[in-house]
């Protein structure tokens, strides 16, 4: 079943477009990873998607309706992101049994089990918390309110590498066990890509990639050698990024449709094949340039 389906999808703010005429559907029970370079409209879709905001033009349906203002959506969905307004005048057991009773599949038990494990003070209040605080305990929230649509917005901000990493695992764990439709932004896709099926690939508020991860490992390929057997061997291909090393020496990630002969090929002309990380491979997609920052220097 579609869960998301957006058309067209634009959001403007002032003159510029935060959303630019997006297209995008994303299937029941995935997790799918949001990934793009600050200010590619992450957030934004997020906050349409939940209903927060109201798409400029084009069409978005969350559960086939429209998300904003609609109560069937928000009964469904739980908006994790790192602005979240909880009661100041409730610690952080009232909140959580505030929100026992606003989500029908809430589980309680787990709840508490991840706050004492977190080692978070039920009797301290939400705006008392820590930077990495806050996002730990956002995250339980988006954990145990188990809604069919979770979006978390940059999770992980704030917490250290030992606590993201019991983040991450207990969201695969509770994942599982209950399967349910999770879309997580991020700047750290080394760190999330084993959690997730799919990833979208934003730039400049479009969709660039949208694609399962184990496809994401193949779509690019590195070649290493002499500058001009490079040349000749990329001169059709289609060029993501290059790097030069040393005096006659370079670097190029290149879109993968090598053939297994052409593979061989280039390892008798002295080239030496790498695969591309998803991780490169989106920095590398995203970028303004070829060359990276290299080029500011050149
Ligand atoms: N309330 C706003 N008013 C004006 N412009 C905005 C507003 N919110 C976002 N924008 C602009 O919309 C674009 C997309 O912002 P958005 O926050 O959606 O990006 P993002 O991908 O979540 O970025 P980041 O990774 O830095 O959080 C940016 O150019 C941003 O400046």
């Amino acid at each position: 079943m579609t869960v998301i389906e957006c058309r067209g999808l634009t959001k403007v703010y002032g003159g510029a477009k935060a959303l630019n005429n997006l297209s995008c559907k994303i299937e029941e029970n995935k997790i799918t990873g949001l990934i793009g370079r600050n200010g590619a409209g992450k957030t934004t879709l997020l906050k349409i998607i939940a209903g927060y905001l109201k798409e400029t033009s084009g069409e978005l349906n969350v559960f086939s309706e429209n998300p904003f203002n609609n109560l069937l959506v928000s009964a469904n969905v739980i908006f994790i992101h790192d602005q979240m307004n909880l009661p100041t005048s409730l610690n952080l057991k009232e909140i959580l049994d505030t929100a026992a009773s606003f989500y029908e599949k809430w589980d309680h038990d787990l709840a508490n089990r991840l706050l004492e494990y977190f080692s978070l003070n039920p009797l301290q209040h939400h705006n008392g918390l820590s930077k990495g605080m806050k996002s730990t305990f956002n995250a339980i929230l988006g954990l145990a309110a188990r809604v069919p649509l979770t979006l978390f917005d940059e999770p992980t901000s704030g917490m250290d590498a030992a606590v993201r990493k019991d983040f991450y695992r207990a969201l695969l764990k509770d994942y599982l066990a209950h399967p349910r439709t999770i879309i997580i932004s991020s700047h750290h896709l080394n760190e999330i890509e084993d959690l997730l099926e799919d990833i979208l690939l934003m730039k400049d508020g479009k969709e660039l990639l949208h694609l399962p991860v184990a496809d994401l490992k193949e779509w690019a390929i590195g070649l290493q050698g002499k500058t001009s057997v490079i040349n000749e061997w990329t001169r059709n291909k289609e060029v993501i990024y290059t790097k030069s090393i040393g005096l006659d020496q370079s670097y190029v990630a290149v879109r993968n449709d090598f053939s297994e002969v052409e593979w061989q090929k280039a390892r008798v002309a002295g080239l030496e094949l790498t695969p591309v990380t998803s991780s490169d491979l989106c920095v590398y997609l995203t970028s303004k340039t070829k060359g990276g920052i290299d080029d500011v220097f050149n």
